[in-house]
């Protein structure tokens, strides 16, 4: 007797649920291996980045609040006074040769309103911004970065060689200025549970110092095509044989939404050796759905149930009202000391895509499995 669709959806919930609930869902692997994986565990940053201020221009860090006056008939003069790049911990000054504070032009032409030079520093992209500058009892805060581009060169001052640069317009606060923590600050979410990973999301992994990542399992798919007439795509064929076009259409299907598959090759109709070879299979290795093609009708050498239930597997049902695909099996079977989801499809080529999900996350597994009905056809109910 054949059950009802709804029916079918009902029981393949509560077994998918239960297989998946009795088997480890994760891996830790490296974030480097991870693309296209699921993330089974929200992410979170440890740490800020950039780490620290830094310049989003190649230029000089300046006080802005000194540059308001700047302009083309005024243009206001700085001495630089040091250098930072990327990757420096500190400034470079130029030492007690350029760095001697407080010398005046005569005429006072390029000096603030003590008569001293304005100090700035040179940085690089990228580089972290100075901190506050002591200078005889000056303190400046280089809270800002000048273009290069925007900075005029002036000659250098005997006798110490000098560099006074000079710019003809102010300089907005925090101009060209990245903030600490701009891209990721400590505590902020990386990646969403059941979040794919993309090459992105491994730059900011990289970025965060965090190089290993929580995933759900891969799902492990095993394919076995049963029937004596079935031969390999590469065989010679009589003309009572069938090239197996089920199984690589199955892998590939498969394969598209990133699960492993293994094809277990095609087994005759002996029940007897469909038992032997899927236990040894299963005893070798980790399996999450056994998938056969084939041999679940009402004949005489449809013995798939009868495999099944040989290798102490269950059925949860067998046939369902609805057509194509009407004789479908779904039960599971032992697999060392968990249990592993059993899909018997009908036989034709094609029109059963078994496409669970890519990876073993209890909730997608059972929304996969019901695509295993739906992508079947199967949504048209029979009465
Ligand atoms: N008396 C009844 N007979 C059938 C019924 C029924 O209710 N009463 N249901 C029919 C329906 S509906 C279907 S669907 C099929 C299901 O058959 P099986 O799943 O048992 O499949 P087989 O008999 O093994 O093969 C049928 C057909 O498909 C070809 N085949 C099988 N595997 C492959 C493969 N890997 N690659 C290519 N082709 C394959 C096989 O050679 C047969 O031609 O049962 C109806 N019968
Ligand atoms: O159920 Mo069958 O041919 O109708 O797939």
């Amino acid at each position: 007797m054949a059950i009802l669709y709804s029916e079918a959806l009902a029981i393949l919930e509560a077994s998918a649920k239960h297989i998946a609930s009795t088997r480890h869902t994760s891996d830790r692997i490296p974030a480097r291996s991870a693309l296209g994986r699921i993330v089974s565990q929200d992410v979170f940053s440890l740490v800020q980045t950039p780490a620290a201020d830094t310049s989003a221009m190649d230029g000089y860090a300046v006080q802005s609040a000194s540059t308001l006056h700047a302009s083309p008939e005024t243009p206001f003069v700085m001495r630089v006074e040091g250098i930072v790049a990327a990757g420096d911990s500190s400034v470079k000054t130029f030492g007690n040769q350029n760095c001697t504070s407080k010398r005046r032009r005569t005429d006072g032409e390029w000096m603030d309103s003590h008569g001293e030079f304005t100090p700035c520093v040179e940085i690089m992209t990228g580089a972290r911004f100075p901190a506050l500058y002591v200078e005889g009892g000056t303190t400046w805060n280089f809270d800002a970065c000048v273009r290069l581009e925007d900075v005029q060169l002036l000659p250098l001052i005997p006798p110490d060689q000098s560099q006074l640069v000079q710019i003809v317009k102010p300089v907005k606060a925090r101009q060209n200025r990245r903030s600490a923590g701009e891209d990721f600050a400590e505590g902020d979410a990386v990646m969403r549970r059941r979040q794919a990973i993309g090459p992105q999301h491994v730059m900011a992994l990289a970025s965060l110092g965090i190089a290993n990542v929580e995933v759900f399992r891969t799902l492990k798919v095993a394919i076995v095509s049963t029937g004596n007439e079935i031969v390999s795509p590469d065989a010679s064929a009589a003309d009572f044989h069938v090239r197996d076009a089920n199984s690589p259409f199955l892998e590939m299907a498969l394969q598209s939404l990133g699960i492993e598959t293994r094809n277990w090759g095609v087994i005759g109709d002996d029940a007897s050796r469909f038992v032997d070879i899927v236990k040894s299979k299963l005893d070798s290795e980790d399996i999450d759905i056994v998938v056969t093609t084939g041999a679940v009708s009402c004949g005489r050498y449809d013995f798939v149930e009868e495999g099944l239930a040989k290798l102490g597997g269950q059925t949860r049902f067998h046939r369902v009202a609805v057509r194509p695909g009407h004789p479908i099996l779904f039960g599971d079977l032992p697999a060392g000391d968990q249990r592993c989801a059993f899909f018997g499809l009908p036989d034709g080529t094609g029109d059963h895509a078994a496409l669970p999900s890519a990876s073993f996350d209890p909730t997608d597994f059972v929304e996969r499995s019901h695509d295993i009905l739906r992508r079947n056809n199967l949504c048209a109910l029979a009465s």
